[in-house]
């Protein structure tokens, strides 16, 4: 008889966008993102960091302050990372699981890509503009978006 506390595929992929931003560097928040075809295969990944050759030690990471002096200037969101890590493979009809509902850049940049839908964990800046207008675009495209369901409150990894 087969196993029956497998991951479901909702699961599987929050997991990973979950693993993705153990990999964030921001003492702040770290938010992960998992790009999945219509099919269930994963095209790409990302996390919340500096562009590339901008070295962790020499950028910023604070809130406040001196706007060029804070991290938000500089640093690239997860679901950025995780559409431009896609190594060639087109990206429509894809589905975007976010630790994080995307914010207004990325939410033009998953429009422009071609995901369709978004399962997303946390939404702790529901009321800033950058969720308002980023749901005000999904509304007007089409794009779905719904609340992650936690059913294992624990996935557990020994290595
Ligand atoms: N959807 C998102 N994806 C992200 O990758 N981020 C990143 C930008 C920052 O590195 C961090 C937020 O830091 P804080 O303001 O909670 O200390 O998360 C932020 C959002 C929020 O919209
Ligand atoms: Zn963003």
């Amino acid at each position: 008889m087969k196993r029956e506390d497998y991951l479901s595929w909702d699961e599987y992929f929050m997991g990973i966008a979950l693993l993705a931003a153990k990999r964030s560097k921001d003492p702040g928040t770290q938010v992960g993102a998992c790009i999945v075809s219509p099919d269930n295969k994963i095209l790409t990944m990302g996390y919340n960091g500096m562009p590339t050759g901008c070295h962790d030690d020499n950028m910023p990471w604070e809130r406040e302050g001196d706007p060029l002096e804070t991290k938000y200037l500089y640093v690239c969101h997860a679901e950025f990372n995780a559409i431009l890590n896609n190594g060639g493979r087109s990206l429509k009809g894809a589905t975007l699981y976010a630790t994080l509902f995307p914010c207004n850049e990325c939410a033009k940049a998953i429009i422009q890509s071609g995901i369709q839908k978004v399962i997303y964990m946390e939404d702790k800046y529901a009321d800033t503009d950058a969720v308002i207008a980023s749901k005000r675009m999904f509304d007007m495209v089409g794009i779905t978006y719904e609340a992650y369901e936690v059913k294992h409150k624990k996935i557990v990894i020994e290595l």
